[in-house]
């Protein structure tokens, strides 16, 4: 496992796939710098006019609703249609899932795409599995093991990998599940920090069409690593933020092997 997780994310060094993004004013920026310290390609595009071009050169589609409005909702339909003409993976980052009825109606609609992957915080998966979540905007109130079953049934009705962020992150599919331990609390003091574990999520899709799952894992193993190889260094959110960019770009196989915390399930 190790093995074929360090292959996807050497894969997504080499190859430096093209990631298009529909993302929030807030994290276009954290984003777009993630994805190119990991050795990705970003572009943030969002015009009626050409996104279904944009997703046809891209590697794989990320659709994040955190500052959404009425244009860019249809940007996200004419983007996904066009992934799933095309076969792409697309991610959905459900932000502030649960917290208005507008992000819900929406919701409900991009999940009518099947996304590949659905990548949010254990308030927005309960939210969007319909279980009992208190939302407190974008950001969540409950522990992701308290959402591990909302994320198990939640794949189980859209056939989507769902990764589950938090203390501990589980990427779950129908029959099985990983955990994954890496990360620090400093993280979630941080904006864009979710929204970039999903960018990330679509830059490994890219390089490993046939396997959303191991996809799934291989970016949040690097965002937690990064995450604690960052945390070592900084004594504040500040300084975490570019330690974090700075610890994407040198991770080492060595490192990567050594920091590793995955437990797969069964
Ligand atoms: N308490 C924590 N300890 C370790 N890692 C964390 C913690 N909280 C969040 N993370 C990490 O931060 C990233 C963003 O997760 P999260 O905060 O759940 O998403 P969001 O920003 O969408 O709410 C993930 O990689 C997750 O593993
Ligand atoms: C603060 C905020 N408001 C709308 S989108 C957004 C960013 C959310 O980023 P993340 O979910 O990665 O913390
Ligand atoms: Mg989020």
């Amino acid at each position: 496992m190790k093995e074929q997780l360090w292959s996807i994310l050497s894969a997504v060094r080499q190859n430096s796939p093209l990631v298009h993004n529909i993302t929030n004013y807030v994290v276009m920026n954290n984003t777009a710098n993630a994805l190119l310290a990991a050795g990705a390609s970003p572009v943030m595009a969002h015009a009626h006019s050409e996104v279904s071009d944009m997703v046809s050169i891209a590697g794989a589609l990320v659709v994040n609703i955190g500052t959404l409005d009425e244009y860019w909702v249809e940007s996200m339909k004419l983007a996904v249609k066009q992934a799933n003409a095309l076969q792409k993976a697309w991610v959905l980052d459900p932000v502030g899932a649960g917290a208005t009825s507008y992000r819900n109606n929406v919701l409900e609609e991009l999940l009518s795409y099947r996304p590949t992957v659905i990548r949010g915080n254990a308030s927005e998966i309960m939210a969007l599995a319909k279980f009992s979540s208190n939302t407190k905007g974008v950001d969540s109130t409950s522990l992701s093991e308290e959402a591990l079953e909302a994320a198990q049934q939640l794949s189980e009705t859209t056939s989507a990998v769902v990764c589950v962020s938090g203390a501990t992150d589980y990427i779950v599919n129908k029959s099985n599940y990983n955990a994954l331990s890496n990360g620090h609390v400093l993280m979630s003091r941080i904006t864009g920090m979710g929204c970039t574990a999903s960018a990330l999520v679509g830059a490994c899709c890219a390089v490993s069409a046939d396997n959303a799952f191991a996809a799934t894992t291989a970016a949040m193993a690097l965002m937690g690593i990064a995450g604690d190889i960052a945390a070592e260094k900084a004594p504040g959110p500040g300084t975490m933020q570019v330690q974090f960019l700075d610890a994407l770009y040198q991770l080492s196989e060595y490192d990567f092997r050594e920091r590793l915390k995955l437990e797969t399930n069964p």
